[in-house]
């Protein structure tokens, strides 16, 4: 337990520079989300035409084909169809292939949802390949009868006259030639989603008919991908396995994989989908048993006297269980059992820590893991990420069991009342005695359960406090100033004010000054003061932060990785950044405004919130951490002061907005410069092992403990550093009586697993948001 003596304030680390900490190099993008989705290109008149011509009716007419069926099939015939493009087959087997496309009869194509542009060009270049081989006219009448080609080449086969048909046809290609590309075969590309190691991958069908802009791929990638993966936005990079970016189409290389980033998500190198592949041969061998009913469960090999169990079954079970119908062709194609869509895994999957027993000699290693929408879209994925955990001597966990002995055979009985599982490889299991538990291991299981559900105590001794505000300077005043209406002249006091913090009203750059009436002093940090203004056109308010860069001697880093940062960032949560103007002095932010001021003055007024506060504002908190993790972003100084509300007349928090991006970064690498506030300190920060995103899911825990109670989970009693990193460090808190008497056990449970010591099983922020506390009925006003 060695830890460096805390800096007070994050910035003075100066272990960090030596250290090297990671800083963002974000490129400069202006508002990501400014990239809108393009929608999928107009028909020219030609292909207007030749729609026509092909008597087809789309039930979807504006975007590209891409069910997971529609894509399995068209993989299926884009081994048949390749003839076509190579010419070298038989006509008889062309126009089996064509028939087999759907986009070619018209039967089915009347009833396909296959896209506009897919179904045009389809029929364009199978009628193009057909024309280039000397047809039989029963054969190619079929095609013709079944596509509904144009007249002048119906005619032409029909009358069996080969000039005329020759003629006609070359008619035909000449006219649809010059309204499209050359057709060429589509590749099978396989898609992951950037950062994700259990996502199995997607693989497609990519040609230039069925994708005539990036855009349009964009488009299909994301939907499918939302079928199947929680993402944070649209598609808009594709990298190589390497993480370079494709830029056009045409880079996609036929049977291979990439990688699909949203939003402006940076490549992460990781080992795409090796979880799945060793997997797959678990697949019950009988694939119609793949159907099984969510009650099926083979009986314990214990209890029928059998001597082993079979592995296969567990697999293959696993395989069928709750899926169904669910099955995913597409994406569950390589793995022993389905992936489940997302609605599917929602009502079975919510993020839970469980407890693993290693198989081995007693007393057994025991272990933890988090469980989540993430790494259990299938049972063949639990079985991966248990088997990554508890390290088996003979490999792969192929069986597992409950504390009773009962063996797990679906994704849903990892979610049930049991947390506590066995962990098997290929092993006999014969012995009933491996199901009991040894006092040790006894003894052992009880701490960790003690760690998740913390049991109320009374708290002995005087109420525990909240530590003083971070940010100095008469906050409680200039809370008052939030309130104040007008805001477009700023008063004697506040000039006053700003002279004494150094700043000369009138060296306030032109634009701003043009653009904007100052008002009053609303906030000030330790390196800030933050005015209230007011657009001169519009009367909107905006609050305006002025850095004074004298009080940030050499972190003027943090300065510009703040703007970087914030310039990322669009969402409702986080506050948007409205322009920036670098002078010598001073840095000017012209920040959206938030009316209510920070929390933590909120809780100086309130002391506690109900649950159903505390809900709206966690949800807004976690909201805002998921998207900036998503993009692999930490914000390292989550705290009240640095969350802004908004309140209602009745002074309820309607809305929370994450401000203060000065000590945020991005994260490539484990972290380990000391910096935060102490009383959210996360403990591997101050055990210095390496730190990542997960340390604002411990802050955030702090935060929901603090709303409900008043106080902080960790506190020394004469406000030492040294014993409050003690306690943190210990990770033992408590739920005190009587504070903690009227509050539920859902919050405590989702408090417990925010403030886990060991980063790898704390929840996620995409966890905290699928919690069922989070989840819980919520009405946002009352109190
Ligand atoms: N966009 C905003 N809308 C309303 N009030 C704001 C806004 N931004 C900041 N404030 C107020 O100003 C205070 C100081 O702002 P901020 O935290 O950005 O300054 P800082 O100097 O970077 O803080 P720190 O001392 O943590 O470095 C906040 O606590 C808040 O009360």
């Amino acid at each position: 337990m060695r830890y460096r003596k805390y800096r007070k304030y994050s910035w003075n680390s100066d272990e960090s520079s030596a250290r090297q900490t990671t800083r963002m190099e974000v490129q400069t993008v202006n508002n990501h989300l400014n990239n809108s989705l393009i929608s999928p290109p107009a028909l020219s008149q030609s292909q207007q035409a030749q729609l026509n011509n092909s008597i087809i009716t789309l039930s979807r007419s504006n975007s590209p084909a891409s069910s997971n069926s529609e894509i399995e099939k068209e993989l299926q015939d884009l081994d048949l169809n390749s003839s076509l493009n190579s010419g070298s087959v038989s006509l008889g087997a062309e126009l089996n292939n064509c028939k087999s496309n759907g986009s070619l009869s018209g039967a089915s194509t009347t009833s396909s949802t296959t896209g506009l542009t897919t179904s045009v060009t389809t029929a364009a270049a199978a009628a193009a390949a057909c024309v280039t081989i000397k047809p039989t006219s029963s054969s190619t009448e079929a095609l013709i009868n079944g596509n509904g080609a144009d007249a002048a080449t119906t005619n032409a086969v029909n009358n069996s006259s080969s000039a005329a048909a020759a003629a006609a046809v070359a008619q035909v290609k000449k006219r649809i030639s010059s309204s499209r590309t050359p057709t060429r075969k589509a590749r099978r590309i396989k898609f992951y989603r950037n950062g994700d190691r259990f996502y199995p991958g997607i693989t497609i069908p990519v040609s230039n008919e069925r994708y005539r802009s990036f855009e349009s791929l964009f488009e299909d990638l994301t939907r499918l991908l939302e079928d199947n993966v929680k993402i944070p936005g649209a598609v808009r990079t594709i990298y190589t396995m390497c993480g370079k970016k494709i830029s056009t189409l045409d880079e996609l290389e036929d049977g291979q994989s990439y990688v699909c980033s949203c939003n402006n998500e940076n490549f992460k190198k990781i080992e795409y989908n090796t979880s799945s592949q060793p997997l797959a041969n678990l697949t019950l061998s009988n694939k119609t048993n793949n159907r099984l009913s969510k009650t099926y469960r083979p009986s314990s090999p214990l209890k029928n006297g059998t001597t082993t169990y079979n592995s296969g079954a567990g697999g293959g079970v696993a395989g069928g269980g709750v899926a169904g119908n669910g099955t995913n062709v597409t994406t569950g194609a390589t793995n022993g059992s389905p992936v489940l869509k997302l609605s599917e895994r929602d009502s079975v999957v919510h993020p839970r820590i469980v407890t693993l027993i290693r198989n081995g000699t007693k007393p057994r290693n025991i272990m933890r893991l988090l469980l989540n929408k993430r790494n259990s879209p299938s049972f063949d994925h639990v079985l991966t990420a248990i088997t990554q955990v508890v390290r088996l001597d003979t490999g792969y966990v192929r069986k597992v069991f409950t504390l009773s002995g009962s063996p797990v055979v679906q994704l849903a009985d990892f979610f049930g009342p049991d947390d506590i599982f066995f962990a098997y490889g290929t092993e006999r299991v014969n012995n009933p005695d491996d199901f009991k538990l040894e006092p040790d291991e006894h003894k052992a299981i009880q701490a960790i359960r003690k760690s998740l559900r913390t049991a109320g105590t009374t708290y002995k001794g005087p109420k525990p406090k909240m530590p003083v505000k971070s940010k100095n300077l008469n906050s409680a005043k200039h809370q008052q100033n939030h309130k104040q209406e007008p805001c477009d002249q700023i008063v004697d006091e506040d000039l006053a004010a700003l002279n004494e913090s150094g700043i000369d009203t009138s060296e306030l750059p032109s634009v701003i000054r043009e653009r904007y009436a100052l008002g009053q002093i609303i906030g000030d940090g330790n390196f800030a003061v933050v005015l209230k203004i007011k657009d001169r056109q519009n009367g909107v308010p905006y609050a305006l932060k002025i850095i004074d860069k004298s009080k940030c001697k050499g972190k003027e880093h943090y300065i510009d990785a703040e703007v970087r940062v914030m310039k990322k960032l669009q969402h409702p949560h986080i506050i948007s950044l409205v322009m920036d103007v670098d002078q010598q002095a001073n840095m000017y932010l012209v920040l959206e405004y938030v009316s209510g001021g920070d929390l933590f003055d909120a809780i100086t007024r309130v002391t506690r919130f109900s649950e159903n506060q505390s809900r709206v504002m966690i949800k807004h908190l976690a909201s805002a951490m998921a998207y900036l993790h998503s993009m692999s972003i930490v914000h390292r100084d989550i705290k009240p002061e640095n969350l802004l509300v908004e309140l209602d007349a009745n002074g309820y928090v309607t809305e929370l907005k994450l401000a203060d991006f000065g000590l945020a970064c991005e994260v490539t690498e484990p972290l380990y410069a000391v910096c935060g506030t102490p009383t959210y300190v996360a403990p591997e920060i101050l055990m210095e092992t390496g730190y990542g995103l997960k340390i604002d899911v411990w802050a955030a825990g702090i935060i929901l403990y603090i709303l409900l109670c008043g106080f902080p989970p960790f506190v020394s009693p004469d406000n030492q550093q040294e014993p409050l990193f003690d306690a943190i460090i210990s990770g033992v808190y408590e739920f005190p009586e009587p504070y903690w008497s009227d509050i539920g056990d859902g919050v405590r449970d989702l408090i417990a697993n925010m403030l886990q010591s060991d980063p790898e099983v704390r929840f996620t922020s995409e966890d905290i948001l699928d919690h069922y506390w989070t989840l819980g009925e919520c009405n946002e006003y009352s109190s």
